[in-house]
């Protein structure tokens, strides 16, 4: 499902590899941590995985597509097939909840009457029934994950991308993000998440791959923050 075969990046003007010749499989409906101290390069990999940057060597495989060679043309459709979710929640705005999560389906072109069954559905799966007419200023930080949640999830991708989606949430909020997170990898989507939060990685026991200084020097099953 994803694939980093020898992959280096070194960004313009650095001294030395963001990322020093890294090899990670993932198979599908996988759930890995990625971890490591602040510059080590996890951010890098998401990154890589979402092409918005390539790698200087090597090949990064995602839905069997070699990321790093696709054509400029065809990146928009790719990303919208992957779900993400960051630390800083990233909803517009001006939108609701439901439009926040609508949006995600107009711009691959599904109609409002799908918008108007499939919303309402994902928006009580992530707890936020009720409240789908609230503006992100109107809900808490743990409910405005979960709208970022519902968005990433409501197109059903194979991939989810998680970049420290609890950093900026209490341990009991992210521990109800985790929930659904974990939810969402039982139905049979791959999940990578990059985090900090040694509690999650130490709850959830899943595989855990750490990196140092842009090599992983760490790939354990069911593994803990250490
Ligand atoms: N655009 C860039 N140009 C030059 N160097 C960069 C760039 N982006 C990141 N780096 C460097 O690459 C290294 C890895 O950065 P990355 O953001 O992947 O780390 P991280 O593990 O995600 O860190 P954090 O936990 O602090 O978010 C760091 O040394 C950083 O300074």
């Amino acid at each position: 499902m994803i694939r980093l075969e020898r992959v280096t990046k070194t960004y313009p003007k650095a001294a030395r590899p963001s990322l020093d010749n890294v090899d990670v499989a993932i198979d599908k409906g996988d759930f890995v941590f990625f971890i490591g101290p602040s510059g080590s390069g996890k951010s890098t990999i998401i990154k890589l995985l979402l092409r918005e940057i390539t790698p200087t060597k090597g090949r990064v495989v995602v839905n069997n597509r070699d990321v790093g060679s696709m054509r400029s043309w065809r990146i928009p459709t790719f990303r919208r097939s992957i779900g993400c979710v960051f630390q800083d929640f990233r909803l517009l705005p001006n939108r609701t909840a439901y439009e926040n999560v609508a949006f995600a389906l107009e711009v691959i072109g599904r109609s409002q009457s799908v918008a108007r069954r499939v919303v309402p559905e994902v928006l009580e799966l992530v707890g936020l029934g009720g409240k789908e007419h609230r503006y992100p200023h109107e809900l808490s930080g743990g409910e405005q994950q979960r709208v970022a949640v519902a968005r990433a999830f409501v197109n059903r991708p194979l991939v989810l991308l998680a970049d420290e989606p609890t950093g900026n949430l209490d341990p009991d909020t992210s521990i109800e993000i985790m929930r659904l997170l974990d939810r969402i990898n039982r139905t049979g989507t791959t999940v990578v998440m990059v985090t900090h939060d040694s509690n999650i990685v130490n709850q959830m026991r899943r595989r855990v791959v750490e990196i140092e200084s842009g090599r992983i020097v760490r790939d354990q099953p069911r593994g803990v923050y250490g």
